[in-house]
């Protein structure tokens, strides 16, 4: 831990944990105020990738703070061994635990997908593609708005550009990225996509007993709406999920186009209602 770190903040428990760095609750005694600090350990990352994806999280935080649906960045402090990143504190769940305990109503999801698309929207117009979008990421401040986490395997790509690397998570990987394909911006909209289909039905749309099984399934990507589990969805929100689950790239939403479906709109209200 940086010198300077400890000058100016003191470090409190562990919060949460991922694959390289630590979270925990630290205290700024000149505010007052209680923040997040993710620490990592630099030294057993020998790889290039893993080195790089290191130093562009606190980067790209940057670039896309203040937002509201996005987890503001406050201070970085580096040294040769650890890079620690001072952020705001969330509460201490996140849209996973939600979603394993109950399905959402329109309304509700409707609300949650809207404040997960304006933070996609607020990225892809400053060239970040997230390409891990899923619940374990997606935290809540104080007043229940959703702000959009760990930007460890984001990317900055300027306009049209594309990129490659199998990088994300099995239920919510797009099929482009599983294929080797070049991909672009429209991997974190499938995702959400697969999000909102999780929300309203309580499992996901492709399922598998393993990550090859999943993969399979992504891959053959039949997007269906069983009738026993979708009776109580509303065609717009049906509507709305083709447009992102969409195996299409040129065919699937952009994040702004999503923002404006009338589901999102009307707050998850079918139009006759
Ligand atoms: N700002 C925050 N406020 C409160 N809790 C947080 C905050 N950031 C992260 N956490 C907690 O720590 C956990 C891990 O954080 P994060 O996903 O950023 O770490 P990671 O090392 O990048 O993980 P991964 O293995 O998914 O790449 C989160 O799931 C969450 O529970």
């Amino acid at each position: 831990m940086c010198e300077a770190f400890k000058n100016n903040y003191q470090l409190c428990e562990e919060i949460g944990r991922g694959k390289f760095g630590t979270i925990s609750r630290c205290f700024h005694p000149i505010s007052g105020s209680f923040f997040a600090c993710k620490t990592i350990d630099k030294r057993p990352l020998t790889d290039p990738t893993d080195r790089e994806c290191l130093e562009n999280e606190p980067k790209i935080m940057t670039l896309l703070s203040p937002h509201p649906n996005i987890v503001k960045i406050l201070d970085v402090f580096e040294n040769d061994d650890s890079l620690s990143m001072v952020m705001e504190l969330c509460e201490p769940f996140t849209l996973y635990d939600k979603i394993v305990q109950r399905t959402f109503s329109d309304g509700e999801a409707a609300s949650l997908m809207k404040q997960l698309l304006e933070a996609l929207s607020h990225c892809h117009k400053l060239g970040v593609v997230h390409r891990d979008v899923k619940p374990e990421n997606l935290l809540f401040d104080g007043r229940n708005n959703l702000k959009v986490a760990d930007f460890g395997s984001a990317v900055w790509l300027p306009e049209g550009r594309c990129i490659g690397g199998v990088v994300g998570t099995p239920y919510y990987i797009a099929p482009e990225v599983l294929m080797g394909r070049e991909y672009n911006e429209k991997v974190d909209v499938w995702s959400a996509g697969v999000i909102l289909y999780i929300m309203l039905a309580g499992v996901p749309p492709f399922y598998g007993e393993s990550a090859a099984e999943i993969f399979e399934a992504v891959l053959r990507g039949n997007l269906r709406f069983p009738t026993r589990i979708f009776r109580t969805v509303s065609p717009e929100a049906k509507d709305l999920l083709r447009k992102m689950i969409c195996r299409d790239v040129s065919k699937r939403f952009s994040a702004d186009q999503a923002l404006r479906h009338p589901w999102i709109q009307n707050g998850g209200e079918s139009a006759e209602e």
